[in-house]
């Protein structure tokens, strides 16, 4: 079974809806969830990285307004008229909406259920609990279309890759693996958060994928060994600007120009929330910096007098950098569309025409 980030129960006759979110920062070591039951709570775990990936901050983020106001339902203090729970719901999108400025997502999620609680407001017999129940309704719609569409860019990703000879991120390289299509992958260690060696390299061997960790720094070393065997580079994304331009995990411009320059297909894999139409190019994302400690210091093994190695959220804290050094630290960086040559979402993949990706059609209804 995939490793759940999310876990979400709805509301029973006698209980509120409850949230608990596998606490990534203590990954591979332990497995924890950890309780959401509000706002507050929520935007540290966003903050914090506890959670992170553009659509599961999305998630986490409305479905915890979902738990906070289900609560207020079951204990009956929502008293007030609709529009008054409209306004709180806003009042408390917009802040959660405060916790990570780069992945689109996040400010897609809170835009659409925004218009949720409007729209449900507006109704002729709205009430304060109707209003709660539709944003409840429409968060928990959220998580059941992530699943979905997750599974479904994967498939688009293995189908239109097995189609053209190359290989695939996670979901594409689990729907190749499941058609027995993959022989190895490799995944970066992702500094400085080390997303790539706790959680990625985790998942793969969780799933049983054969796969190996290289440094950031030896991405240019395997592609000018192996190049001529690796099918694609595939990363995910935390917006896609209507340009092509795509900002992700910092290290993702490096490895799109190392793929030009050895002639290996790079594909960014992402749902068709993450393409933010309303940015028109990379120039206008905001990217994130975070705090230096981050680049300058580990967790490392903290060894007790008996020997033994505490590897967990005991470990030390060590320096790896000159005390009193000036640190820059970038989250994301963004790459530009000439270098990609794939966008896979849930309905599709969309390649260059005439040089230029064309996401609209993405968005017609059919
Ligand atoms: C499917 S997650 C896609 C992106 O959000 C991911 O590649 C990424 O850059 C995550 O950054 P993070 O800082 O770990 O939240």
């Amino acid at each position: 079974m995939v490793l759940q980030a999310i876990l979400y129960e709805p509301a029973s006759t006698s209980s509120p809806p409850s949230l608990r979110i596998l606490d990534q920062l203590l990954l591979p070591h332990r497995t924890t969830y950890e309780q959401v039951s509000t706002c507050e709570e929520a935007h540290a775990a966003i903050k914090q990285m506890k959670v992170r990936g553009a659509p599961a901050i999305a998630i986490v983020a409305a479905l915890a307004l979902a738990v906070e106001i289900g609560a207020m339902v079951v204990a009956k203090k929502l008293s007030d008229a609709a529009e008054v729970v409209k306004e709180r719901l806003n009042q408390r999108l917009e802040y959660l909406k405060t916790s990570r400025p780069t992945a689109v997502n996040l400010g897609d999620a809170v835009g659409k259920l925004k218009i949720v609680a409007k729209t449900a407001a507006l109704q002729p017999e709205a009430t304060s609990d109707s209003v709660a129940q539709a944003y409840i309704a429409a968060a928990e719609r959220m998580l059941i279309d992530d699943v979905s569409d997750n599974k479904a860019i994967g498939e688009h990703g293995a189908r239109s890759l097995a189609t053209a000879g190359y290989g695939t991120a996670l979901g594409v390289i689990r729907s190749l693996r499941a058609a027995d299509m993959l022989s190895r992958a490799y995944c970066t260690e992702t500094r400085p958060y080390n997303q790539g060696s706790r959680l990625t390299a985790y998942e793969l061997v969780h799933d049983h994928i054969p796969a190996t960790l290289i440094t950031d720094s030896m991405a240019c070393a395997l592609l000018a060994k192996e190049g001529d065997c690796l099918a694609a580079i595939v990363v995910g994304a935390d917006r896609v600007a209507a340009n092509g331009d795509t900002a992700n995990k910092i290290g993702t411009h490096s490895l799109a120009v190392l793929a030009r320059h050895h002639g290996v297909k790079f594909l960014v894999a992402a749902p068709r929330t993450t393409i933010d139409l309303g940015t028109a190019s990379g120039q206008d994302i905001t990217i994130e910096e975070r705090a230096p400690e981050e680049v300058t210091r580990i967790k490392g093994p903290k060894i007790n007098p008996d020997g033994r190695i505490l590897v967990d959220e005991d470990a030390e804290v060590i320096s790896t950098a000159a005390d009193g050094i000036d640190v820059w630290n970038p989250a994301f960086d963004v790459t530009p569309a000439d270098l990609i040559d794939g966008v896979i979402t849930e309905v599709g993949v969309v390649v260059k025409v005439e040089g230029r990706f064309e996401f609209g059609s993405l968005f017609q209804k059919s």
